[in-house]
């Protein structure tokens, strides 16, 4: 294995009689990005503790690099971690900051000047070393704490909820910072986040947790065009999710859905009760019925000038719908047909 692989083999997390980790197998490949992503408790940053030799495991091995970590405390482990709350000390310098672990390492001021420079000069920050982190912006003082971590020269570095300290417009471009400065120096990070979008923009492969093991992993096209069950449908992208029955599986499928026969060119193994995945912006509206169309009632518009959105209350439940701003738009209490490609539309189980 080489330099930045990180591997858990069957690793497990209890605290008392809570579970945080049921056994998981995880394989990161060096120079990757890869996300931690679930909802509140899920056990994502368990994980990156487990990782970073803050917590011992309470079964299982983790390797780093190929090395076995597992009995390594985290003083001797080649990761370094950013924290959501960046964790500056206030009363020191940017550049006495950026410095601090390798001071503590015992390195001599002579080497750790030019580190700092080179350090600052990664994340875009030349020239701000003598200011205080209270001098700084939100997004600047996370490129601080991005650079403490990455002076230490990890095999990995660990980010988590690295931007939720950040205000929207920010959190986007302090995102595309970190992805750029991850691939430009070929660093391998494990990023947690519980938001979805974030996960996207940013990651090479997301592994998605709930109830303290992986429900998908893949990359970000992986689990949104094939989630393989509804809550990542659910979980990943907006996504509608109808009643239907599959009366014939295999490579392709034939369903009911709404008492309508139809051909899908989508994989599902079991028949019987399933859900229909449609996303909001694969669905057309027409005023006019048509074979496989269903039929619907807005029951909510709104104009968000580069998109209409639509709740469309139907037998199956409600549906909701995006598309572009036309000239003849639908209006509240409209009665309406809803299309979809079939080529688009997934199946997933209940
Ligand atoms: N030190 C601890 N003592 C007891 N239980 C803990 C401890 N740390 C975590 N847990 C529990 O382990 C489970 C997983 O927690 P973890 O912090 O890993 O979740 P998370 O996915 O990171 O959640 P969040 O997004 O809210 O940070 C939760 O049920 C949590 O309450």
């Amino acid at each position: 294995m080489t330099k930045g692989s990180v591997r858990f083999e069957g690793v497990t997390k209890h605290f008392d009689d809570v579970v945080a980790l049921k056994p998981l197998d995880l394989d990161i490949a060096p120079g990757t990005l890869v996300t931690l992503l679930g909802p509140s408790g899920c056990g994502k940053t368990t994980t990156l503790r487990l990782v970073a030799g803050l917590e011992p495991p309470t079964s299982g091995r983790i390797f780093i690099g190929g090395e076995d970590v597992t009995h390594l405390s985290a003083t001797y482990r080649k990761v370094s971690m950013v924290f959501q709350s960046y964790a500056l000390f206030p009363h020191m310098t940017v550049a006495e900051n950026v410095g601090y672990g390798l001071t503590v390492k015992r390195m001599p001021k002579s080497e750790v000047r030019p580190r700092v420079e080179e350090g600052l000069a990664m994340v875009g920050l030349e020239g701000f070393g003598d200011r205080l982190p209270s001098e700084l912006s939100g997004g600047q003082q996370q490129r601080v704490a991005v650079a403490r971590a990455i002076v230490l020269e990890p095999e990995v570095l660990l980010l988590d909820e690295p931007l939720s300290n950040l205000d929207a417009k920010l959190r986007r471009h302090v995102r595309e910072e970190i992805r750029e400065i991850q691939q430009r120096l070929k660093l391998t990070a494990i990023y947690v986040t519980h938001d979805q979008e974030e996960a996207m923009a940013v990651s090479d492969r997301i592994i998605v947790m709930k109830n303290a093991e992986i429900a998908q992993e893949g990359t970000p096209a992986d689990l949104y065009e094939r989630p393989n069950s509804a809550f990542i449908a659910d979980f990943i992208g907006d996504a509608n999710l109808l009643p239907v029955d599959v009366t014939r599986a295999g490579e392709t499928v034939d369903i009911v859905v709404d008492g309508r026969q139809m051909a899908l060119p989508t994989a599902f193994a079991t028949t019987g009760q399933a859900n229909l995945v449609l996303r909001p912006h694969q669905l057309r509206l027409t005023r006019e019925a048509a074979a496989d169309t269903l039929p619907a009632e807005v029951s909510y518009a709104a104009y968000l000038g580069n998109q209409v959105q639509y709740t469309l209350t139907t037998a199956l439940g409600e549906i909701f719908a995006v598309t572009v701003p036309d000239a003849n738009p639908f209006q509240k209490g409209d009665r309406v047909h809803i299309g979809f490609d079939p080529a688009a539309a997934r199946i997933v189980s209940v």
